[in-house]
């Protein structure tokens, strides 16, 4: 895969998590193939039955990532050299990791992390952060994309219990895109709460190499219940003028 495929597009996640009504390798398989037709430049994807499974239906670049919690670190996101083997074993194009300070369930800091996952693989490898800081910190220390997931869930990060669906209509962190853009020279990729062309055309002119969309395109149950909001304080609204 050449990285330059991933310049200046979308590159839509798929990811559904056991409950949801999505779940299941297949189904995200579909998604992606639907992404693949709308025009996506690349896929992020979650679990490596995930992986192959979209790798088997879909030509474009996969992001892999693989999302596991552990009692003793708030890194999730491809957190150790278990999950990150597990990851490329599945076919990744890019394997994802956690770029935040978080000490990870290993012990590892995030540049001890992607240093050991540089000596054994030979796979780019992208820091999802939540600040500029840590995004230069994983830069200098040899990633090769950066991702500003997880801006604006620090106290998700804190604890997962503090998950809030409404957090998922929040704007775009747009500040940690502009900064990361001017402070680095490798991608910058804005994720986290693209919802419009519009927000995606502002990040791309903020620096933004490409922008991550997923609830948006993916999690139909989010979409409904932002259309359904909008419908509630409309008439909440409206009742209290009339
Ligand atoms: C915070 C966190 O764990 N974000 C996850 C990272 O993989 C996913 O749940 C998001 O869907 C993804 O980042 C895309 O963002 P959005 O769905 O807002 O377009």
């Amino acid at each position: 895969m050449k990285r330059d495929q991933l310049r200046r597009g979308v590159i839509v996640s798929c990811q559904a998590v056991e409950g949801d009504p999505f779940y299941g390798s297949e189904l995200m398989a579909t998604m992606a193939l639907a992404a693949e037709i709308g025009g996506a430049v690349g896929l992020r994807i979650n679990s490596a039955p995930d992986i192959v499974s979209v790798k088997k239906k879909v030509s474009l670049p996969v992001i892999g990532i693989l999302k596991r919690h552990y009692a003793n670190s708030l890194a999730y996101i491809t957190p150790t050299i278990v999950e990150v083997e597990e990851v490329i074993n599945a076919g990744a194009d890019i394997v994802c990791i956690d770029g935040t300070g978080s000490i990870k369930p290993d012990g590892k800091t995030t540049e001890q992390f992607i240093q050991t996952i540089k000596a054994r693989f030979d796979v780019p490898v992208m820091a999802d952060v939540a600040t500029a800081e840590e995004g230069v910190a994983a830069w200098r220390a040899g990633a090769d994309l950066l991702a500003t997931t997880l801006a604006g869930y620090e106290h998700y990060l804190q604890n997962p219990q503090n998950y809030d669906p409404a957090d998922n209509f929040r704007d775009p962190d747009y500040e940690i895109v502009r900064e990361l853009a001017h402070q680095v020279s490798i991608p910058v990729l804005a994720e986290g709460r693209f919802w419009t062309p519009e927000q995606i055309i502002h990040a791309m002119e903020l620096g933004a190499y490409s922008v991550v969309v997923g609830s948006a395109i993916t999690r139909p149950q989010l979409i409904t219940q932002r259309m359904a909001r909008a419908v509630d304080d409309f008439l909440q609204g409206s009742e209290q003028v009339c």
